[in-house]
């Protein structure tokens, strides 16, 4: 029986990535999709803005909207502080067991709380299920027509606090034309465009950082 892109990515991991060395699985998923097969995770390109962005917030909770094979939380969660965790939100039970495996490759399990649903029906829970307060960063990577939805279901239910940062890929390609016109001119978020590149090609994406002010 055929095997499915996730699969052969965690294959890939598994045999090109050290164990409990969360950089080497990085590489070795970018390697892979560089020259084996592309798939969609942020990448390395835009991958070393998200990097900057992490290190600059220095965040004590992050929330990640698309976990798909776990790739970005893998490289945020290699630069949280001691007690720093993610919580990622995936949707497919098939992506959310292969992700599970590529963060416990990484080695990263105590970091990472992988949550399978939808966001409609988490967002409203997670302060009560994870003792979460406010996230510090979120990074927005999942269904391009659910980024505003879901922005305004965490702003209702107080996931924000005044200097939360938002973080969105592919606000260029595929593109989030709706999310973005909301936060370029809502009084209630200052933004800021990183222009890069779509994940392992030559075409113009890039990443929307906005700073909520409550
Ligand atoms: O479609 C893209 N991404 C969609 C990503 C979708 C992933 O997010 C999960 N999800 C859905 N809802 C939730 C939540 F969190 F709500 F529960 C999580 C889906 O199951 C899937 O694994 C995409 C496409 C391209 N491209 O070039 O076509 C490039 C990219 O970087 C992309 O991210
Ligand atoms: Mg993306």
């Amino acid at each position: 029986t055929q095997s499915t892109r996730p699969q052969r990515l965690l294959a890939a991991v598994q045999k090109n990535a050290t164990r409990g060395d969360p950089r080497s699985v990085v590489l070795a998923i970018d390697q892979f999709c560089r020259q084996k097969e592309w798939a969609m995770n942020v990448g390395d390109e835009k991958g070393c803005i998200l990097d900057s962005v992490v290190s600059e917030v220095n965040p004590g909770a992050v929330l990640e909207l698309g976990t798909y094979c776990g790739y970005s939380a893998v490289r945020i969660a290699c630069l949280l502080p001691p007690h720093g965790k993610i919580i990622t939100l995936e949707f497919n039970p098939d992506n959310a067991a292969i992700a599970r495996q590529v963060i416990a490759w990484a080695g990263l399990e105590e970091k990472i709380q992988l949550v399978v649903g939808a966001s409609g029906d988490w967002i409203p829970k997670i302060k009560e299920q994870f003792g979460v307060k406010t996230f510090d960063l979120v990074f927005l990577d999942h269904w391009k027509d659910r980024y505003l939805p879901d922005t305004k279901l965490m702003e209702e239910c107080g996931l924000l606090r005044e200097g939360s940062i938002l973080l969105a890929d592919n606000v260029i390609c595929p593109g989030t034309p709706d999310y973005l016109e909301y936060i370029r001119n809502s009084p209630r978020y200052k933004s800021q465009y990183f222009k890069s590149h779509l994940e392992y090609t030559k075409v113009e994406d890039g990443l929307e950082k906005s700073v909520f002010l409550g």
